[in-house]
């Protein structure tokens, strides 16, 4: 039997008269690597946003792990901490340690004593390879260090799916490797993921199922081996060769 975690039904989402998705259908089954690419305003990050209602959907239906987010009944505070999420901007409180980062919404939203925080926040920051940072500010660490962290933070609440919006684009491409490294680690792990990435060769290696998005649909979906190594559909093959073509630098071009 199959394990759907995330399943839209027919969504689409305007913004005014500006149809951004239209009629998109999508299952993401439990321990599934999703990436999606796609050209800049195609409606990737919209897509994301969805998901967990951080953008309300204008049609359809949005499923996690059993709890549709879209029903006006539905504690969408209480069926959000199931879902984490991680921006290209890290986002995370200047004024705290990364330990407070990381401890906040675990006491506020899930009500963990501080004890328990802690000691959660430890395991994830040593997951991500910062168990030494817990003190530091924000402020001393990189890019790539702070991005690790945020995504620490996201995976404290227990998330049973994890959602990265281009969680590499805001970073120095040196800093770049550590984090993808991160993220291959949680998808060994079984992670559920579903990730908006610019990043080909993660794309390539990481992910079960690549979507690629142009105009508010998903145009062509599939293994990378196919999507990305042997597209059907023209404007994907436009799409590829622009983005992997080395003297390309729009910042649709992938890091090396
Ligand atoms: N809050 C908003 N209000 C109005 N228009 C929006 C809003 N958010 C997104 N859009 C528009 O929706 C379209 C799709 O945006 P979206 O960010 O989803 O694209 P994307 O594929 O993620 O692009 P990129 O790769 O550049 O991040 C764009 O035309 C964008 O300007």
């Amino acid at each position: 039997m199959s394990d759907v975690v995330i399943e839209l039904s027919g969504l689409g989402k305007s913004f005014g008269s500006l149809e951004v998705l239209r009629g998109i259908d999508l299952q993401v089954e439990r321990g599934e690597v999703v990436c999606i690419i796609g050209p800049s305003g195609s409606g990737k990050s919209t897509l994301l946003r969805c998901v967990n209602l951080l953008e309300e959907p204008t049609a359809g239906k949005v499923v996690v792990d059993g709890t549709e987010l879209t029903d006006p009944d539905t504690d969408l505070d209480g069926a959000r901490r199931h879902v984490g999420m991680v921006f290209q901007q890290f986002n995370l409180f200047s004024h705290l340690h990364v330990l407070d980062n990381l401890t906040i919404a675990q006491r506020k939203v899930l009500g963990r004593d501080k004890k328990t925080a802690e000691k959660v926040a430890r395991e994830n920051l040593d997951r991500v390879g910062l168990a030494e940072k817990a003190d530091a500010m924000p402020a001393q660490l990189s890019g790539g260090q702070q991005q690790r962290v945020a995504i620490a933070r996201a995976l404290s609440m227990n998330p049973r799916v994890m959602l990265f919006d281009e969680p590499t684009s805001a970073l120095d491409p040196e800093l770049v490797g550590d984090v993808l490294g991160v993220m291959r680690q949680l998808a060994d792990e079984g992670m559920t993921m579903l990730v908006v990435t610019h990043e080909m060769q993660f794309a390539r290696e990481v992910a079960d199922r690549v979507l690629f998005m142009d105009g508010g649909v998903i145009v062509e979906q599939g293994p990378p081996s196919e999507v990305i190594g042997n597209p059907k559909e023209e404007r994907t093959r436009t799409f590829l060769a622009r983005v992997l073509d080395p003297t390309h630098t729009h910042p649709e071009a992938p890091a090396e």
